[in-house]
């Protein structure tokens, strides 16, 4: 892992901003490179949305107005890191517990810019242990499921989501089909999200200063 990457790629992203515009804000140590220098631009944006309570407060104490979702309809931009990335774009996130407000921005946002380090290029994803938020009544269900699945669920003990809910991290999976894995995943009741970005992987992805 390299700070100086991670800098170098929140730095860089910045060149996707636009005059006016609100931006889609992630979560993690990356992005806060990312928010420090966002902060530099804000006479120039109308604010962010945010994905966390931990960016939020990043935000407002650089004087970045956060907005709310539900006001400003669909975004131009959202930038993010990620835990794993494959050749595809295709990420794994959630390592910080973020992953659903972040798969909502992303969702609503027309490109979305992931910033990482070069440690998080994968051929494969899985090595990092894939989160998935649950309600917590169905942690133990949710569980029993994984292991039909062939994976190994690992409770985040003592991590409550922004949301309120839990985190399992899914060991032992080498992930083939990313997005065949999200949609049968998203169809167990009692999980929230899935960390896997498949269905709607990165359009952009700066590993450093650099375009993938
Ligand atoms: O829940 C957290 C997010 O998905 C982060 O974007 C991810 O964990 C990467 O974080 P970092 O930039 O600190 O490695």
């Amino acid at each position: 892992m390299s700070a100086n990457e991670k800098r170098q790629a929140g730095e860089a992203a910045i060149r996707y901003v636009e005059n006016g515009a609100i931006v889609g804000v992630g979560t993690g140590s990356t992005v806060a490179f990312f928010i420090d220098a966002l902060a530099d631009l804000k006479d120039r944006i109308e604010g962010a949305v945010s994905s966390s309570e931990q960016s939020t407060a990043h935000l407002k104490r650089v004087g970045i107005p956060v907005l709310d979702l539900n006001a400003t309809g669909a975004l131009n931009l959202y930038v993010d890191g990620a835990d794993e990335c494959d050749a595809h774009k295709r990420l794994i996130k959630g390592g910080g517990a973020a992953l659903t407000r972040e798969k909502i921005i992303a969702e609503a946002s027309a490109k979305f810019v992931c910033i990482i380090d070069s440690s998080k290029q994968v051929n494969l994803l899985g090595k990092f242990p894939l989160p998935i938020e649950v309600i917590p009544m169905a942690r133990s269900l949710v569980g029993r499921e994984i292991v039909k699945r062939g994976g190994n669920p690992v409770w985040r003990d003592g991590v409550v989501t922004d949301n309120g809910n839990w985190v399992i991290d899914v060991h032992g999976w080498q992930i083939a089909d990313p997005a065949g894995l999200e949609k049968d995943l998203n169809q167990i009741p009692g999980i929230v999200t899935v960390g896997l970005f498949a269905r709607r992987p990165a359009d952009v992805v700066l590993v450093g200063d650099r375009v993938m």
